[in-house]
């Protein structure tokens, strides 16, 4: 018999290579029946506060996160219940008006920066995994992206890294390595460890009758 769906978690560093793991992951089981719930989708909504308070926020402390909302959306999905994803939108620091319908499916990729950090995620998890980067990797990844994609300013990215980000990696999310089942080093271009990965999860979803 088909039971609940699995749940893999994919956690690292901001800009260690998370969301290329997940792709790599996603492709491969493209043609089956698989959803990405991003963990920054969960941030808390903050349009009450005016942008400049928003700009005060620690975006790398556990507490940013709803994570009470993102359990319970979880939850739902694995009873094979649909339901309404926030949207998040870097720009503005909070959440965006819409949301995005997302039907229940056999595979769900759960990726955040402290997806392991929160141990009732963890219980809920079939496999974790720990993409480990160098923070200097990191750090240059992060710029450019956040420079192109996220609105910012170089001063902006490095002020929030050395202030915050830095910090609150060595404190939250580097300590949740020992939580994972995998540590895969340098991310989605780890060809070898993807296909090691990928192989695992074939064997859970075929011991879940789900394959
Ligand atoms: N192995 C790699 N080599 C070069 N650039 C990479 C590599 N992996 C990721 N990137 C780039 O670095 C940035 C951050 O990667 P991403 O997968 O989004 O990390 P995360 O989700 O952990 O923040 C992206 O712009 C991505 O294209
Ligand atoms: N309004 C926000 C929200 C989050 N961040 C940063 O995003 C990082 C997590 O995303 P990754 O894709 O890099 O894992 C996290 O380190 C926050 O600092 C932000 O800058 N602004």
């Amino acid at each position: 018999m088909k039971q609940r769906p699995a749940i893999i978690g994919v956690t690292g560093g901001s800009g260690s290579g998370k969301t290329s793991v997940t792709n790599a992951i996603y492709e491969h089981f493209k043609g089956h029946s698989i959803l990405v719930l991003e963990q920054d989708y969960y941030y808390k909504d903050q349009s009450d506060l005016p942008f400049e308070e928003r700009l005060k926020t620690n975006y790398d402390h556990p507490l940013a996160f709803d994570n009470d909302l993102l359990i319970e959306h979880i939850e739902k999905l694995l009873k094979y219940e649909a339901i309404e994803k926030p949207v998040y939108d870097y720009t503005i620091h909070t959440r965006s008006e819409n949301t995005i319908h997302v039907e229940p499916k056999d595979v769900i990729i759960l990726e955040g920066i402290l997806v392991l950090e929160d141990e009732r995620l963890r219980d809920l998890m079939d496999i974790k995994l720990y993409v480990d980067t160098d923070a200097d990797l990191r750090i240059i990844r992060r710029m450019v992206r956040d420079i192109e994609d996220r609105g910012r300013t170089i001063q902006s990215v490095i002020d929030q890294y050395v202030n915050v980000v830095r910090p609150m990696h060595n404190q939250f999310i580097e300590p949740t390595k020992r939580y994972a089942d995998v540590i895969i080093p340098e991310g989605g271009q780890n060809h070898v460890a993807i296909d090691l990965v990928v192989t695992k999860i074939q064997t859970i979803l075929e011991q879940k009758s789900i394959l």
